[in-house]
């Protein structure tokens, strides 16, 4: 079942073209020169129930802009939308007892207010009784490890604790679609992960469907099982990250330490990333050549160190981004 329906959805904002100095900001006064930015441009997609989505993309590439037309903050100019099955821009208020959102660098809490307040006030909000709120309270406290903190005002929590309030404050309602914009913008690694497990354990315990953002590629990777990249405000590729991993995956990258600099292998397939005094780096193309034979070209007596890796899925990604533009 599809959590979320998308065809066809476009937006294109109307912005003022400003020009340099004194006399630009005086014409942009009197005589205002306009440009149309295409924000999002004909996109078409479909969430499933409990799916768990990356919608990825560089800066301006139309991210926002879509998530604030699937929570119903912005109007499409065309196209259609349902969530949950609910048009968003008919229907902002039913859909919102339907979806969560944090964004990470947005607060959604009172900073005066402790956690548990806030989480007594957003139940409010949502219309749950007094005991459906204390409940969910206490469910969400033991998944999310809050009791320690429930009595602390929010503004006294480090990031990562906020961070954590923020992401049960929006599931005080058990919203069947979350989405989520950087959740882990600005956290430590080490709470990055808490992060990541919590939102992998609520995908899973409670089937809620997964909208994420972000930039941050370890989010992407242990966490989404399918990705839609954008850029220019086109899907440029929606894929599983199977696929993705599997299609990038036959290149490897072979990074040796050489005694005294020598000469390098060259054929087919082997290109030079990098050559810094006895440190190589080569990127070898596995339909053109195999790691073997690349090894039989490098001479063994001269070799102190070698180290043969995927990939990272960050350049798979920068790749992506880059041929989508060509
Ligand atoms: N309210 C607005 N008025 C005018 N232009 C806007 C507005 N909101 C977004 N844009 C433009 O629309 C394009 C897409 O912006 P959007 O914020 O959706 O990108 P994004 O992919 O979320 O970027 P980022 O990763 O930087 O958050 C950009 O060119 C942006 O400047």
């Amino acid at each position: 079942m599809g959590a979320i329906k998308v065809s066809n959805l476009s937006k294109t904002f109307r912005v003022k073209v400003k020009e340099k100095g004194l006399k630009g900001s005086v014409k942009a006064i009197f005589k205002p020169v306009y440009k149309t930015v295409k924000a999002v441009d004909d996109i078409s997609l479909q969430v499933e129930k409990g799916e768990l989505l990356a919608f990825i993309g560089p800066n301006g590439a139309g991210k926002s802009t879509t998530i604030k037309m699937l929570t119903g903050i912005l109007y499409p100019d065309k196209g259609y939308i349902s969530v949950m099955d609910i048009c968003p821009t008919k229907k902002r208020k039913r859909l919102a007892y339907k979806i969560g959102t944090v964004f990470g660098q947005k607060e959604q809490l009172w900073t005066h207010l402790t956690p548990y307040d806030n989480f007594k006030f957003f139940g409010a909000i949502y219309d749950l009784t007094d005991g459906e709120i204390e409940t969910r309270i206490k469910e969400l406290k033991e998944s999310f490890e809050l009791d320690e903190i429930m009595n602390t005002p929010v503004r006294n929590l480090s990031l990562g604790q906020r961070i954590r309030c923020e992401i049960v404050a929006s599931l005080i309602h058990r919203p069947e679609v979350l989405f989520l914009d950087e959740p882990t913008i600005g956290l430590d690694p080490v709470v990055k992960e808490n992060i990541r497990e919590l939102i992998k354990k609520m995908n899973k315990e409670y089937n809620t469907t997964i909208f994420l953002t972000s930039h941050d590629i370890g989010d992407i990777e242990k966490l989404c099982k399918r990705i839609v990249i954008v850029n220019h405000g086109h899907i440029v590729l929606d894929d599983s990250m199977d696929n993705i991993k599997y299609h990038y995956l036959n290149k490897k990258i072979v990074e040796l330490k050489l005694k005294e600099t020598g000469e390098l292998p060259t054929a087919s397939g082997i290109t030079l990333l990098k050559s810094k005094g006895s440190n190589v780096r080569l990127e070898i193309d596995t339909t053109k050549i195999s790691i073997s034979e690349v090894l039989k070209r490098i001479d063994a007596d001269n070799m102190i160190d070698i180290t043969i890796s995927n990939i990272p899925l960050e350049n798979i990604i920068t790749e992506i981004y880059k041929a989508s533009v060509k």
